[in-house]
C-alpha cells in the first residue's frame, strides 16, 4: 500500500482548525445518466443496503439500475432549481453561514462542505482542507439524528481517506444533536412561522426519513431519537399529545420498515375526516427530493385524494439564521481545545520561529 503525497511540509507554517460539513449528496443533473451513476455510488454502499454483498449486486445491476434512474431523473427534474439541486444549494448555504458566523465570533476556522455521494466528494474536499493547512478536522453530518446509513457512512467516508494519507489531520466527529435546544428552537420557529402566514392544520405529520426495522432491533438510535426530537418539538410548541403524529417516509424495497409510514398515515387521516394538515419533515435539515417531491407532492395528493382539503408542507430549517447558529453551537462545543482563534493561530507561527532560531542555534 503507498500512501498520498502531502502538500510540502513548512516550518512556521500556521497549523489551521477546519470544520467540515457532510450530506448525503445528491445527482450533478436531473438526468438518467447522472442519476445511475449517483444511485449506483449510493446504493453501493454497505451501510445503506444490509443484504449480502452477492445477492444485492444481482438486484442493484440487475433490476434497480436499469430502471430507476429514469423515474428518478423525472422527479429531480420537478424540483430542480436554476442554481442546482436543491439539497446542494442549502448545504453550499449553510456553509457560507456557519463560517460568516464563526468568523463574526472571532474564530479562524476553515469551513467547508461535501457529499457523502456525488460532488464535492468527502475525498476531494478532505484533500482540499489538507492543502489549505488543515491539520484538525471537525467533521459535521447534517444529520440531527444518528443512523448507521447515513451518521456511520460518513465517518467510513472521512476514515477511509485517511486510511491512505500520509499525515492524518487530528479528526472528530460530530455523532448526533437530535435534542440540540438551537434546532429545535429553528424547527419551532419555522412552524410557527408557517403557522402566523398560514393559518393551523388539525394535526402536525413529523415526517423522517425511514430506515429498515431491523437496524432498530440491530440497536440503531435513529428511531429513538426521532421521537425523542418529536418530543422536544411538540413541548416547545405547546402540542397535545393528538395533535402530533410521528410518521416515516421514503421506504425502499420490501422489507418492513419503521412505522407508521407517513403517505398511508395521511391516506388514513383524511378518510377518518382529518380535513387539514401540516407536515414537516425534522430530519431533514436541507430541502431535497425526498421532502420537496415526495411530500409536497406526492403525499400532498394522496391526502386530497383520499378526501382531505388542505396540506399544508412547512419548509426545512435550510439556512435559518437560528439553525446556523445552532450548527456554530455544536461546532464551537466539539472544537474545544483545537485553537480556532487567531491570536492562537499566531502563537504557534511565534513558536515555530522559536522552534527555528533554537535549530539553528544548535547548528552553530
Ligand atoms: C436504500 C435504502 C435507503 C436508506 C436506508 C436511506 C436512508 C436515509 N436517507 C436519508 C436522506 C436522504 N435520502 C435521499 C434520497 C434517497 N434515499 C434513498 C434510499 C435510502 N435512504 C434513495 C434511493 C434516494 C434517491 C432518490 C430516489 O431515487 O428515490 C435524500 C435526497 C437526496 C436529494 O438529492 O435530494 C436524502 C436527504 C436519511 C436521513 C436516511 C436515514 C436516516
Ligand atoms: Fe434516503
Ligand atoms: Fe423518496
Amino acid at each position: 500500500m503507498s500512501f498520498r503525497e502531502e502538500p510540502g511540509f513548512r516550518h512556521g507554517q500556521t497549523a489551521r482548525t477546519a470544520v467540515l460539513l457532510v450530506n448525503l449528496g445528491t445527482p450533478d443533473a436531473p438526468t438518467a445518466p447522472a442519476l445511475r451513476r449517483y444511485l449506483a455510488e449510493f446504493l453501493s454502499d454497505p451501510r445503506v443496503v444490509e443484504i449480502p454483498k452477492l445477492v444485492w449486486w444481482f438486484i442493484l445491476n440487475g433490476f434497480i439500475l436499469p430502471t430507476r434512474p429514469a423515474a428518478s431523473a423525472a422527479k429531480y427534474a420537478s424540483v430542480w432549481t436554476p442554481e442546482g439541486s436543491p439539497l446542494a444549494v442549502w448545504t453550499q448555504r449553510q456553509a457560507a453561514g456557519l463560517a460568516a458566523t464563526l468568523q463574526q465570533a472571532g474564530h479562524q476556522v476553515l469551513v467547508k462542505h461535501a457529499m457523502r455521494y456525488g460532488n464535492p466528494s468527502v475525498a476531494s474536499v478532505m484533500d482540499e482542507l489538507r492543502a489549505a493547512g488543515a491539520t484538525r478536522v471537525l467533521v459535521l453530518p447534517l444529520y440531527p439524528q444518528y443512523a448507521a446509513a447515513t451518521t456511520a457512512s460518513v465517518g467510513d467516508a472521512v476514515m477511509r481517506w485517511a486510511l491512505a494519507a500520509r499525515r492524518t489531520p487530528e479528526l472528530r466527529f460530530v455523532g448526533e444533536y437530535h435534542a440540540e435546544p438551537g434546532y429545535i428552537e429553528a424547527l419551532a420557529q419555522r412552524i410557527e412561522a408557517h403557522w402566523a402566514e398560514h393559518g393551523r392544520g388539525e394535526k402536525l405529520v413529523l415526517s423522517f426519513h425511514g430506515v429498515p426495522e431491523r437496524s432498530l432491533h440491530l440497536g440503531d438510535p435513529y428511531h429513538c431519537q426521532c421521537h425523542v426530537t418529536a418530543r422536544h418539538l411538540g413541548q416547545r410548541l405547546g402540542l397535545a399529545k393528538d395533535q402530533l403524529v410521528v410518521t416515516f417516509q421514503s421506504r425502499f424495497g420490501k422489507a418492513k420498515w419503521l412505522e407508521p409510514y407517513t403517505e398511508p398515515t395521511l391516506v388514513a387521516m383524511a378518510e377518518q375526516g382529518v380535513k387539514r394538515v401540516d407536515v414537516a419533515c425534522p430530519g431533514f435539515v436541507a430541502d431535497c427530493l425526498e421532502t420537496l417531491e415526495e411530500i409536497n407532492q406526492e403525499a400532498r395528493e394522496a391526502f386530497l385524494h383520499a378526501g382531505g382539503e388542505t396540506f399544508h408542507y412547512v419548509p426545512c430549517v435550510n439556512d435559518s439564521p437560528v439553525f446556523v447558529q445552532a450548527l456554530a453551537d455544536i461546532a464551537l462545543r466539539h472544537l474545544q481545545g483545537w485553537p480556532t482563534r487567531a491570536a492562537a493561530g499566531e502563537a504557534e507561527a511565534l513558536a515555530a520561529q522559536r522552534e527555528r532560531a533554537l535549530a539553528m542555534g544548535a547548528k552553530q
